[in-house]
């Protein structure tokens, strides 16, 4: 993701709390309240300019969503988009995942959406990766048991190095697409860098994968 400073990001983001979810960690364990519902929540860790959460909250009302990104700059886009579509099943968390357990308890969380996650494809940063081993414990920790992690990238390398990450786990595979547009599925919603990369011809990989507690 391209960062351009943005000064004024700050200031819209705390101007917005009904969007952007001001003091997060008050709502650990208590996130229906936030929604006035009870109805599953689906995050997407890595958000980006939030075009994958807010076309799935629109689609799917009976599911609330959360779109979770660390930069500031980026995140300003996924709240316009919001403040245009306000959606009452949506928000977005300006946080870095790495801190997912200071803003969610266990069985908060019924799904977890990565889509096209940073590939850092050097091994010194493979601790990095929002597929490595101490992010999935991060979300085995918060999910409900048997929970689901659903993963689309371009990336090939990222796309194998997840697959090993997971059965190394012991995450069970419940979907696999080495090519997924070329695929069956049907109802798939496009985030921008899948538009982007789909467009210059690149493959999309798809899994899903399934915690066995
Ligand atoms: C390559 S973009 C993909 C954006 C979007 N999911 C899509 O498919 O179009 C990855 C995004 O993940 C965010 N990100 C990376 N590491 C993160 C972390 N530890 N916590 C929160 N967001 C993170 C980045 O800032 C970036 O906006």
């Amino acid at each position: 993701m391209r960062l351009r400073n943005k000064p004024w990001a700050k200031d819209k983001i705390e101007q917005h709390p009904q969007y952007i979810v001001a003091n997060p960690e008050m709502y650990k364990g208590k996130w229906h309240e936030v929604f006035g519902n009870k109805q599953p929540l689906h995050i997407e860790v890595g958000t980006g300019k939030g075009q994958f959460v807010t076309e799935m909250a629109r689609a799917n009302p009976g599911i609330n969503y959360m779109g979770i990104e660390l930069y500031d700059s980026v995140i300003v886009a996924a709240l316009d988009r919001l403040i245009e579509a306000d959606l009452p099943n949506l928000r977005l968390l300006n946080v870095n995942a790495a801190d997912l357990e200071k803003y969610f308890a266990k069985n908060d969380v019924d799904r977890v959406y990565l889509n096209f996650s940073d590939p850092w494809p050097k091994i010194r940063h493979e601790k990095r990766r929002l597929t490595y081993k101490d992010f999935l414990k991060l979300y085995e920790d918060i999910l409900v048991d048997q929970g689901e992690i659903h993963f689309k990238t371009d990336n090939q390398g990222l796309f194998e190095y997840s697959l090993m990450s997971f059965s190394d786990y012991g995450l069970l595979l419940k979907y696999v697409s080495l090519d997924f547009h070329k695929s069956d599925y049907q109802g798939n919603i496009m985030t921008e860098y899948e538009e982007k990369f789909s467009e210059k011809g690149n493959r999309i990989y798809r899994c899903e994968v399934k915690y066995q507690n």
